[in-house]
């Protein structure tokens, strides 16, 4: 459970040599009576952990495919409560470590100590706070620590050196990568230093280093896990979702987790 089950199962992941894949998917987007599927499906297409978006109204860091599913998740009712709520009743059917990513407001509304026991009897094993930075942290990263919930940090490209060492010493779980500039969504560049970048995050990083936006193809998924542990695809698989195109996920994750990996000349779309 918690910290611990995402460790165990990305440690033997990464030692039978195989990438990481966490897709995201927006809790209540097509209903939360839609969640147990989505999660058993995702489950048996063999990824390494799901994260789970809390629909909230005035979302930072999303781009327009994740923006329009939180609205749409809103309208079907889900908050927080409902979510965790439903977990609570279907998580212990399935193994997939669950990851949620909320901003910060939803959770002071829940209340702090509340949301972290209830994340553990719900079976959540780690959260993402991306609107939280490092120095206000200590508000949340206790009430965690005590129930065993890992606490997942994000690096930016802007991030400078010394930074990176300190959100690399803390995080937990993983360390994710952000590695576009702006806010989510599919991407048909990277930048230039992007190797340089997630090689500098695993040099420093106790824990596997996952990129995360603006990744939406198996070869993208593929190009930037030669230089780290995995990816995370939200914008993509929220649309593919949305579509009710299941096949075109499944094709996704093969393709990201299998084939060749792609030398540094590859030139994207
Ligand atoms: O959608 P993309 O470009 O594939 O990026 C992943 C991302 O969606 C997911 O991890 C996420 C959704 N909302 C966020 C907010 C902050 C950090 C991360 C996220």
């Amino acid at each position: 459970m918690g910290k611990e089950r995402i460790d165990k199962i990305f440690r033997e992941k990464l030692a039978a040599k195989e990438k990481l894949f966490v897709p995201y998917m927006m809790a209540g987007d097509g209903g939360l009576d839609t969640l147990e599927e989505k999660i058993a499906f995702l489950e048996k297409c063999g990824v390494s952990a799901i994260e789970l978006g809390i629909p909230f109204s005035d979302p930072i860091a999303d781009g327009p495919v994740i923006q329009q599913a939180g609205i749409r998740a809103l309208e079907s009712g889900t908050t927080l409560a409902s979510v965790l709520e439903k977990l609570s009743v279907i998580r212990k059917k399935y193994t997939v470590p669950i990851i949620l990513m909320s901003y910060i407001n939803p959770i002071f509304q829940y209340g702090i100590e509340k949301f972290a026991r209830d994340c553990f009897a719900s079976g959540v094993d780690g959260v993402i706070i991306p609107d939280i930075p490092m120095e206000e942290e200590g508000i949340i990263s206790p009430h965690l620590a005590a129930y065993g919930i890992a606490c997942i940090r994000l690096a930016a490209m802007t991030s400078p050196p010394d930074r990176i060492k300190k959100i690399a010493e803390r995080t937990e779980g993983f360390l994710y990568a952000v590695s576009v500039m702006g806010t989510t969504g599919a991407r048909n560049a990277y930048a230039e230093n992007i190797s340089a970048y997630l090689r500098q995050l695993k040099e420093n990083s106790p824990v596997p280093v996952l990129a995360g936006f603006g990744v939406s193809s198996g070869k993208q998924a593929r190009y930037l896990s030669q230089y780290c542990d995995g990816v995370i695809v939200g914008s993509k698989i929220v649309d593919l979702f949305f579509k009710g195109k299941r096949e075109e996920i499944k094709r996704l994750i093969e393709s990201s987790l299998s084939g060749e990996p792609l030398t540094e000349k590859v030139k994207f779309p």
